[in-house]
């Protein structure tokens, strides 16, 4: 999630919680500037807000922040002075801009504690098509780390749940044996752990931390493109483990050999093990993972209305969870249950996805149905005949024309046709309107209904 998309979340849950002097004094006046490595830093007007913040709202923030996005998400809060401060430093260093890291670079950063989320395990990932192998894989270097699979390279696209599968890689290991040692890190952490390493004179201690471990994971590997200095390092650090039998996991949007200016030789290496990708879930895993979640949290909400928030969110599990948050603090400030129609008005009006201020699937479906006197069963079924065959067409050319969404998704849409169907249905349609003038007369008919 964005940054300034979180802070407005939490900022609509702390009005709904403070009162609106507390609320207009501290919270109105600060200012989210960076959010990274799972802290967010907020600048405040001075000491006092800072302290107060500390003291009284930082761990409500962690806790809306965590129904928002499922992550433990810190605040560092900084003045206003300390962050003007800062700023000028690193212009006349390295030109790092200001972070919750640079406030608190007493110690080396990558002394830092590895935080796991324990909520991403293996019970709380939901198993689909597209990350049944990724799964499987997890689970078997998490039983026996270091021998199979090393490494284990997860690629995909964003929230598909490549860290989940990590944590719960680097949890379960944990949970069979406390005193192993595991260490989670963005590829962009090991970075600035390097960085940081190089300008203390602390190498030494840097290899130490991580070429001690059971377990190294490595999230979002892609940022290792064009960072020579930061290549080199991994890559001694990856043969001193692998050397030593100890697993690594790695995750990247792209294959190893798709990152711009990567080595061969980690390309090479990381080709050793097991690389496998996580493909977007299809629609009964959108509803699972939103059923599971539901039943996680508490929130009561009827299956149609699961399905309806699936249909309408195809592209990541992530923004799939953000819109059961928003329904569910919708739901919590209309002081109204949660059904198929506040779901529609909570994603409107948060402004979710702009699909939604467009003509939608359904809508369509039942206009055509309506039009041609035939049911929404028949319009989403197997049925051939010509008087059903014709609008079923147009439903789905006009799903093509008025909506951005997949072939595969239009597909799913009546009742999980083949995305061929779908081009076939709109090639014949946008052939046939060239010459049918009856047919032009009613999907200009439909389009104007559907338009009001
Ligand atoms: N199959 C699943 N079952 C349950 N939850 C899931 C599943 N897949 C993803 N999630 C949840 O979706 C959210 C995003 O997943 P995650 O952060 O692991 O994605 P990612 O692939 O690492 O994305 P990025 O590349 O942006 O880091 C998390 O809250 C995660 O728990």
């Amino acid at each position: 999630m964005e940054r300034n998309d979180l802070w407005n979340i939490i900022k609509f849950s702390m009005k709904g919680d403070l009162s609106s002097i507390t609320f207009q004094t501290f919270v109105e006046p600060a200012k989210p500037l960076q959010l990274n490595n799972l802290q967010m830093t907020i600048e405040v007007p001075t000491k006092l807000h800072r302290d107060y913040w500390e003291n009284n709202l930082a761990a409500k923030f962690t806790d809306y922040a965590f129904q928002a996005t499922n992550e433990q998400i810190t605040p560092v809060m900084i003045t206003e002075e300390e962050r003007q401060q800062l700023t000028k430093k690193s212009q006349a260093t390295t030109g790092n801009v200001a972070s919750g890291e640079t406030t608190a670079a007493t110690t080396p950063t990558f002394m830092r504690e590895t935080k796991l989320n324990p909520k991403y395990t293996f019970e709380s990932f939901v198993i689909g098509k597209g990350n049944q192998m990724a799964h499987a894989a997890a689970l078997v270097v998490s039983e026996e780390p270091g021998t199979m699979y090393n490494p284990l390279f997860f690629y995909g696209g964003v929230g598909l749940g490549k860290t989940h599968l990590m944590h719960a890689i680097g949890n379960k290991l944990l949970e069979t044996d406390p005193s192993r040692k595991v260490k989670y890190v963005t590829s962009e952490a090991f970075t600035n752990d390097l960085i940081n390493a190089i300008q203390t004179g602390t190498q030494e201690s840097f290899r130490e931390e991580y070429r001690n471990v059971d377990l190294l994971l490595v999230d979002d590997i892609q940022f290792f493109a064009n960072k020579e200095a930061t290549q080199e390092e991994f890559f001694h650090t990856f043969n001193a483990l692998y050397e030593d039998d100890k697993q690594i996991v790695l995750t990247s949007d792209r294959l190893p050999n798709e990152i711009p200016k990567l080595q061969d030789r980690l390309v090479s290496r990381f080709k050793w093990g097991l690389s496998v990708d996580i493909t977007p879930p299809d629609l009964e895993t959108r509803i699972a993972i939103l059923r599971n979640k539901a039943d996680l949290e508490n929130i009561d909400i009827p299956d149609d209305t699961l399905s309806y928030i699936a249909g309408q969110i195809d592209s990541n599990v992530r923004e799939l969870e953000g819109a059961l948050a928003r329904v569910q603090a919708y739901s919590q400030l209309n002081n109204s249950k949660i059904t198929t129609s506040l779901v529609a008005d909570a994603l409107k009006s948060l402004n979710l996805s702009n699909k939604l201020s467009e003509v939608s699937i359904p809508v369509i479906q039942e206009k055509v149905a309506k039009y041609y006197h035939v049911t929404m069963a028949e319009l989403k079924g197997k049925k051939r005949n010509k008087q059903i065959v014709t609008p079923r067409q147009i439903a789905m050319y006009l799903s093509r024309e008025l909506t951005d969404s997949s072939l595969p998704r239009i597909g799913n849409e009546f009742g999980g046709k083949d995305h061929t169907t779908v081009i076939h249905a709109y090639d014949k349609i946008a052939a046939a309107l060239k010459t049918d003038p009856d047919l032009q007369q009613a999907i200009g008919d439909l389009k104007s209904q559907l338009k009001a």
